[in-house]
């Protein structure tokens, strides 16, 4: 059921893009039917260039006969259509779960909107039920482990902090960094969260994504909800 949810989510934000769009192309399952139904499209005479978010995503896109270019020859885009792990009603959201969180935020930075594609499972009254990917530099991992465990000793957050993949083989992201992911259950204050991890100097990147999405389609048995930050 999921599966169809975000399908039909991919598809209303297909109908969204436009002749000529510079488009971000996001990752995950959700972002794949997003892939497919834009391909359709492209099929069908639509003229559009993506930047794909992942290395998984460009595979998938340049088989289905989307055009693409880097963020470097193009690197001002009009939208981007991405998955979320979870949003809130002010379209916060944790992504990262599949890895790509670094490439997804720059790209979404670099677009003028942000949509959202996701089920409704997705939808919470406040972020952190989904573990925070946080991508950490290999080196110096433990002083960064610890230095992140402060931050959230600080903001009174749960410091259950776990690599991905385990320490004998642990998960590498197309940037080749780790990913610590923080099970912190509620985040009451996300921005101060936000503003506290960026500033550990092992710390890439996390995955909050604050005034970032645009709109959101949601999916359910309701059919597809249009979502706008409040
Ligand atoms: O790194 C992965 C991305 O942030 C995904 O957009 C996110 O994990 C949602 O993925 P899915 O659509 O597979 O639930």
């Amino acid at each position: 059921m999921s599966d169809q949810f975000k399908q039909e989510a991919a598809e209303r934000a297909a109908e969204d893009v436009t002749e000529g769009m510079r488009l971000g192309i996001g990752t995950g399952s959700t972002a794949e039917f997003f892939v497919q139904a834009l391909a359709k499209r492209v099929a069908g005479g639509l003229n559009i260039v993506g930047v794909p978010t992942s290395e998984r995503t460009r595979d998938l896109a340049t088989e289905l006969g989307i055009k693409l270019t880097t963020l470097d020859e193009m690197p001002q885009l009009d939208l981007t259509v991405d998955g979320a792990d979870e949003f809130d009603p002010e379209l916060a959201l944790i992504k990262g779960g599949g890895g790509a969180l670094l490439r997804e935020k720059i790209v979404a930075a670099a677009s003028e909107r942000m949509i959202v594609i996701a089920d409704g499972s997705k939808e919470v009254d406040a972020l952190g039920r989904f573990p925070l990917p946080i991508e950490v530099v290999p080196f110096g991992l433990e002083a960064t482990r610890r230095a992140i465990v402060t931050v959230l000793s600080d903001l009174g957050l749960p410091d259950v902090l776990v690599l991905r993949g385990g320490a004998s083989q642990p998960f590498v992201t197309d940037g080749g960094h780790f990913i610590l992911d923080a099970h912190l259950e509620k985040i009451s204050d996300v921005k101060a969260l936000a503003t506290r991890l960026v500033a550990i100097p092992g710390v890439v990147e996390h995955g909050l994504f604050i005034d970032l999405a645009t709109k959101a389609y949601v999916a359910g048995t309701d059919g597809v909800k249009t979502v706008l930050p409040i």
